[in-house]
């Protein structure tokens, strides 16, 4: 697996105090990589460099390189940066009117996010910003409302669809379930991880909430203090913790259960019923909602290392 995004020693600094230190990270082409870590930890600051948007005071310095472009971003002029940005690189943040243009019809958003970079001709955009509404699961009707009359669910799918309008290469999330109420959050979810799967597009997760990590990532940083402490696969990290600031952060989260979960997989036998999209039990669910019970869009060896995102947990029924 080629990595599509390599960062090498990244530091952020505004005057002489240090936010961030030394930070290494690659993802891997169809690979979703978790960035978890306490309010504080540096996680946004971290996406912000990747993406060329820190705010003027703040400087970024090492090394942030995309596959797809034949150049450095840090440092990069905003001419460079703007072009990788929606085409190369998407990303979707926690709130999403801050993404829409509240004046301007929803189709037309989605078409114009094509447009600016030449993705698409204009006969053929509005047709593909029709078939993106269809896989985030809004219906044809949405493409004339504006903004304002839709739910945050609703509006968190849009900036998805524009998101993934242009099959960037890299896709980075910065909590962008954390505003929306749980069974919407399962829904978006799941629309997150079948548009990267759908595009083998790279995947940055950035969440508080390691119950969403342990469902949608294959691996994870653990930032602390501005560096990142601990790495590797989610069902190792989640189950044998080896620094004491990670262990610390899963005895403190809701997930009590998580690892227990997890070290649950080599005995989960898989059977038909209804289930929570890619949970390790993949049986009926004691918890499973409408949205759980949607077919999961991986199966086989994909499935590894998913649990039950529903805060009720796993149990089965
Ligand atoms: N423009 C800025 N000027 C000075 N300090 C900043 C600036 N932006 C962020 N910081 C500081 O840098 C540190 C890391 O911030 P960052 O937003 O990356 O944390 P985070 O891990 O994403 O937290 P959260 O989960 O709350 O979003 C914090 O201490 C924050 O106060």
């Amino acid at each position: 697996m080629s990595d599509v995004l390599t960062v090498r020693g990244l530091s952020v600094s505004v005057r002489d105090t240090t936010l961030v230190s030394d930070v290494d990270l690659t993802v891997g082409a169809g690979e979703r990589v978790g960035l978890i870590g306490e309010s504080g930890s540096g996680k946004s600051l971290t996406a912000l460099s990747i993406l060329g948007l820190l705010p003027e005071d703040v400087h970024a310095t090492g090394s942030v390189r995309l596959e797809s472009v034949d150049h450095e971003l840090i440092g990069a002029d905003e001419r460079h940066l703007s072009r990788v940005r929606g085409h190369d690189i998407a990303m979707v943040f926690q709130e999403p009117m801050t993404a829409l243009n509240p004046t301007m019809r929803i189709g037309d958003q989605v078409a114009e996010a094509m447009l600016i970079h030449k993705t698409r001709t204009k006969p053929t955009a509005r047709t593909a910003a029709a078939d993106l509404l269809e896989r985030v699961q809004l219906p044809t009707e949405t493409l004339r409302a504006y903004p304002h009359q839709l739910s945050g669910g609703q509006r968190q799918r849009i900036v998805l669809a524009l998101a993934l309008a242009n099959d960037p290469a890299l896709l980075i999330c910065d909590e962008p379930t954390t505003a929306l109420d749980v069974t919407v959050q399962a829904l978006v979810l799941d629309l997150i991880v079948r548009g990267v799967l759908e595009r083998s597009s790279a995947l940055l997760f950035i969440t508080h909430d390691l119950a969403v990590v342990a469902t949608v990532c294959e691996r994870v940083l653990v930032m602390y203090g501005g560096r990142v402490v601990e790495s590797g696969p989610v069902s190792e990290v989640f189950t044998r913790p080896r620094h004491r600031y990670t262990e610390g952060l899963l005895a403190a989260s809701d997930l009590e259960t998580t690892s227990r979960r997890l070290t649950t997989i080599p005995g989960n036998v898989p059977s038909a019923g209804h289930f929570p999209s890619g949970c390790v039990f993949r049986t009926r669910c004691a918890h499973a909602t409408a949205a759980c019970e949607q077919t999961p869009p991986w199966s086989g060896p994909e499935a590894e290392g998913f649990a039950c995102f529903h805060p009720a947990g796993g149990a089965d029924a």
